[in-house]
This record gives C-alpha cells, sequence and structure tokens, in this order.
C-alpha cells in the first residue's frame, strides 16, 4: 500500500524478553524431573469434537511423560459438550475424562473452553497444570517439558506461554504458509498494543498451550469461551507483575482451524476478555454479533450469534471446603 514502509524489525524487547522467553531445544528432561519434587502434575486438554486428534495428543504425552519419564502424574481430558466420540476415543488412550457439565453441576453448566478449564481446576487435584489444545495434528509432546521447566524452575514464575510458528492448513490457496493466528493477528495483538503495551513482547499471547500454578489460576476469574487465553495472561500480569510470566518456543504448531465466521464469537470473547480488563467497566454476559452472507437473491443476509461473554468466580471460592487450599 504506498505511504506504508514495509514493518522494519524492532529490536525485540526490554529486559523481560531477554530474561523471560527460553529458547527451543534447550530444556533436560531429567533436569525438569529433578526440579519437580514431589509436585503433582497434570497435562489437561479442553476438547469439543476432538475424537479424530484427542487420542494421539494423549498417547504422545503419557508415552513420552508418565510412562518413560514420570514427569506427568496424570493426563485430563475435559470433555466439552462433544457429540462426537471424544471422550470414549480419550478414555481409551489412556485420559482420565471428565464431562465438563457432571463436574459440580450445583455450579450450573456453560458452553466454552474457559468453562472447561476453570471446571478442570474442580475435578483436577494438581500443584501445576499444563493445558494443551487436544486439536493437534502434528505430535509434540515436548512441549510439556518446555512449557515445565520455566515454572519449576523458578517459584517467581506462575505462568508460562508457548509460541510457534502457525501455518494455516485449512486447504487455502495459501495452506502452509504461516498464516495461522488469524484472531491473534488482526484482534487480539492490535488490542493489546493500544490497552496492554507492557505485553508487546509475549510471541503468542492467544497460546492455547501453557502451565500455570494450580493455586495461582484458582485465584483469577475465568471467562467461560475463547477469552480464557488471553485473561489468565492479563490477569497474571496484573496480579503478580510481568516476570511472573515467562514464554517458550515451541518451533512450529499445526492444528485444526475453524473458518473465518467461526472466529466471529472467538474473536468477539477474546476482544471482551480483555476490554473488561481495561481501567473501567464490566460488560454485559451476552452479546449478539451480526455476520453477514447473501440470501438466494445475491442480498447481503444477516445471520446473528449469540456470543456468551460471562465470567466464572475464582475457583477458590467455590471450591468444595476439604480443597480449600
Ligand atoms: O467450547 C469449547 C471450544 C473449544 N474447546 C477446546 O479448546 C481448544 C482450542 O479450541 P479451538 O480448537 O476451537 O480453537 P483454535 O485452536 O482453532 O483457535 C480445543 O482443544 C477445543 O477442543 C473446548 O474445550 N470447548
Ligand atoms: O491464535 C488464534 O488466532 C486462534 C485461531 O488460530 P488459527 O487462525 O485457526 O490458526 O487460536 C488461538 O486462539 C484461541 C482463543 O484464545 C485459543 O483458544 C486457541 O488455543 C489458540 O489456538
Amino acid at each position: 500500500m504506498s505511504g506504508l514502509r514495509s514493518g522494519t524489525a524492532a529490536a525485540a524487547g526490554g529486559d523481560w524478553f531477554s530474561s523471560r522467553t527460553h529458547r527451543r531445544g534447550a530444556v533436560d528432561p531429567a533436569a525438569v524431573l529433578a526440579a519437580k519434587g514431589g509436585r503433582r502434575v497434570a497435562v489437561v486438554l479442553p476438547a469439543r469434537d476432538e475424537a479424530a486428534t484427542v487420542g494421539a495428543v494423549v498417547t504422545g504425552v503419557r508415552r513420552a511423560w508418565l510412562e518413560a519419564v514420570p514427569l506427568v502424574d496424570e493426563v485430563v481430558v475435559m470433555d466439552s459438550d462433544s457429540v462426537d466420540d471424544t471422550g470414549a476415543v480419550a478414555r481409551a488412550a489412556g485420559a482420565t475424562v471428565h464431562r465438563v457439565r457432571d463436574v459440580r453441576p450445583d455450579l450450573g453448566g456453560r458452553p466454552g473452553k474457559g468453562e472447561a478449564i476453570w471446571k478442570a481446576q474442580l475435578a483436577v487435584d494438581a500443584d501445576v497444570l499444563v493445558f494443551v489444545d487436544a486439536d493437534l495434528t502434528e505430535s509434540a509432546p515436548d512441549l510439556v517439558p518446555a512449557l515445565l521447566a520455566p515454572l519449576l524452575a523458578d517459584d517467581t514464575v506462575a505462568l508460562v506461554k508457548g509460541f510457534y510458528d502457525r501455518p494455516l492448513r485449512d486447504g487455502s490457496p495459501t495452506a502452509g504458509e504461516a498464516h495461522g493466528g488469524r484472531v491473534t493477528e488482526l484482534v487480539a495483538r492490535p488490542l493489546l498494543t493500544l490497552l496492554a503495551p507492557e505485553l508487546a513482547d509475549v510471541v503468542q499471547p492467544l497460546a492455547g498451550e501453557w502451565a500455570v500454578r494450580a493455586d495461582h489460576l484458582a485465584s483469577l476469574s475465568v471467562p467461560s469461551g475463547y477469552g480464557v487465553d488471553v485473561a489468565v495472561l492479563l490477569d497474571t500480569v496484573r496480579a503478580a507483575g510481568l516476570d511472573a510470566v515467562a514464554q517458550v518456543d515451541l518451533g512450529l504448531r499445526a492444528h485444526t482451524h475453524h473458518g473465518l465466521a467461526d472466529l466471529g464469537p472467538m474473536a468477539t470473547q477474546v476482544m471482551a476478555a480483555v476490554l473488561a480488563r481495561r481501567a473501567h467497566g464490566p460488560l454485559p454476559a451476552e452479546v449478539c454479533l451480526r455476520q453477514f452472507t447473501r440470501d438466494a437473491a445475491g442480498d447481503p443476509q444477516p445471520v446473528e450469534r449469540a456470543v456468551p461473554l460471562d465470567e466464572r468466580p475464582p475457583a477458590a471460592a467455590v471450591r468444595a471446603p476439604e480443597r480449600a487450599s
């Protein structure tokens, strides 16, 4: 576009980027195991309709980091309103499976990835949680020690985010090129630049692969939808400072992708989570997103989607008394 200089590579950030960014491949599993000590580690996969991929993800993590090296104590799949065989496939692969709506039914049920993550805290007994998306299409079990290493080695680190190249293998003409992370690049990164510039050096703010101290996560409110990933990042920085966050290079991440229209509600929830954490004001519990297609006559046809924006309170506030800690 005339008048716009091509992007100039800025020097990657300041002290935080250099001290809290961990290179790929620099992890010694034996050292991570030693640092674990007596702490319990659970890998948790929030999964909605992931029967095609969840089995391989569970098997990869179990074989490498539960059977061969006891770095992980439990692999859990939170079955999030799946209508396919996600639960059965995950169980057959050796995961502990919880149906999200069956966990603490007294608290009601909500749709969404964040709801699956929130209720995982009420179903899983662990000191450290490693969240991994269930739609990974290329085995990447080494992400587990990579995400755990900074947190187990340094008590001041509460959250570790993964980052990676994001090929968009959706059959489009540019498939395979690094065009993934569409909500990250068009919504999250611009919005954080405007409202939370201190996070400018976080390479993948929406990454679904992250490790977190369970007691820290339990102190945070959690958006029920797709805002969970960015909300936990923002709230961690607000509560404990930027140095409580680290990021690790996981190389490349291939996963199944939504069509563009489905990213509309996701983008709305991500924006809501960021805006709800701006200087003022809560947002409504639900908004109506109006997108457009064409009717048979070729005229614009509105398509409305209700987008929930509700948040759950900190899990610590609702945890059964015997697990108040
Ligand atoms: O209501 C939902 C929506 C998504 N997910 C899971 O959250 C992860 C990330 O969601 P998705 O793949 O839809 O997002 P993408 O990675 O494509 O942006 C996946 O393991 C989904 O199965 C979930 O558990 N419940
Ligand atoms: O990064 C993104 O833009 C979105 C969509 O990724 P693609 O455009 O399908 O590669 O995916 C991420 O965002 C979701 C919302 O935070 C997370 O739940 C996903 O785990 C993450 O992959």
